[in-house]
């Protein structure tokens, strides 16, 4: 199958090296010339995936227009608040793209202003395409080096040509499910970065493992009270999108989101955090968005309330855990 990923970040990078690994055509897609100039040269992505080598088969494109020209599937790998002008540019440059028939999202966040999910950015500025979203318990660095993982490809419908697209996904190092609940596996990899944050926090606090088991069971309740009052099925959240990714992230030290929280927890401030950053934390506006959208729905997500205090209100971290700690009891 032929592929175009659009965002060289890290994981753009990955999904380029495992699909080149499956002898597919593949074009990565910096955003900046000298980034493509940069990787075309080493053969590495220095800035975002180093210490691993490109295969020679993966092409690098700048321009869109050639690039999405034999792509009959574009996978968009940048940052959920830049998604809407990726998607208008990709629209811009669409001439001689006869073959495309999917796009989906590899990105965990939602639009803030919106609180729209990457699928449904996709489908108000390309609606002519299938949209879809691919997701679960997935670190760059791991699955660039092909050590092996399972994730959801959520689309809404789940014709010939979807199942298509999980075989081509699919490999030794890759196991690929399907769902029809788009809403469910974004919504839970949206919000496990969110919780990631308040995870990292427990480490930086040293809160220790109860404290840590007890945050996660509890983040899960509330993505699937979340999602359900959404529109998601409650039981995609117990899935890799869900659960698997929340787990992974939540201990994994390689997460941005989680070591963000780490830092907060040991009392650094989020304006020096994101001061001069490189790398998405996308748990950090999704808190903002998605808190909005609990609010305009009336739904109780107190947890996400209390990280989006902290980040956004400057709450301390040994205050969020008071206020979480002491609220009403009630049944599990
Ligand atoms: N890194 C992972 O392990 C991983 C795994 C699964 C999903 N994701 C998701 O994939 C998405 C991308 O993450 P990443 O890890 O590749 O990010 P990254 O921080 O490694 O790279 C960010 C990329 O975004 C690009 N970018 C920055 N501003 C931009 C703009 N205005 N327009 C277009 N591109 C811009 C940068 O050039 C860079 O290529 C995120 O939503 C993330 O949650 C990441
Ligand atoms: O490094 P993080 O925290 O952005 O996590 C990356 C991916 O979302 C893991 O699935």
């Amino acid at each position: 199958m032929n592929f175009a990923i659009i965002g060289a970040g890290a994981w753009g990078t990955a999904f380029a090296i495992h699909l080149s690994r499956l002898n597919h055509t593949v074009t990565l897609c910096p955003r900046r010339f000298e980034q493509a100039l940069a990787i075309s040269s080493a053969r590495e992505n220095t800035d975002y995936l180093p210490g691993i080598p490109l295969p020679p088969s993966i092409q690098l494109g700048h321009e869109l227009t050639p690039v999405l020209m034999e792509a009959e599937v574009i996978l968009l790998a940048c940052p959920s608040q830049v998604l809407r002008e990726t998607c208008e540019r990709i629209r811009d440059n669409l001439s001689l793209a006869t073959q495309l028939r999917y796009i989906v999202s590899l990105s965990k966040g939602l639009e803030v202003g919106t609180h729209l999910r990457p699928t449904e950015i996709i489908s108000a500025t390309l609606p002519q395409y299938g949209a879809g979203a691919l997701t679960g318990p997935t670190n760059a660095a791991e699955f660039a080096r092909g050590q092996p993982a399972a994730m959801t490809l959520g689309i809404s419908h789940l014709n010939d040509f979807a199942a298509a697209v999980q075989t081509a996904l699919s490999g030794p190092t890759l196991r690929v499910y399907t769902t029809d609940d788009v809403a469910g596996v974004e919504i839970g990899s949206c919000l496990k970065n969110v919780y990631a944050i308040a995870a990292g926090c427990c480490d930086g606090l040293k809160l220790g493992d109860n404290a840590k088991a007890a945050l996660l069971t509890r983040a899960l309740a509330e993505m699937v009270r979340v999602g359900q009052a959404l529109g998601a099925r409650p039981e995609t959240f117990y899935g890799l999108s869900g659960f698997g990714d929340l787990v992974a992230t939540c201990h994994g030290g390689w997460s941005r989101n989680r070591e963000f929280g780490q830092r907060l927890g040991e009392g650094r401030t989020t304006a020096e955090l994101l001061a001069g950053r490189k790398t998405v934390v996308e748990g950090y506006k999704t808190a903002e968005s998605f808190n909005e959208l609990c609010n305009a729905r009336g739904i109780d997500a107190p947890i996400l309330r209390e990280i989006r205090a902290m980040l956004r209100d400057s709450k301390p971290p040994a205050q969020v855990l008071a206020s979480l700690m002491g609220r009403e009891l009630k049944r599990e």
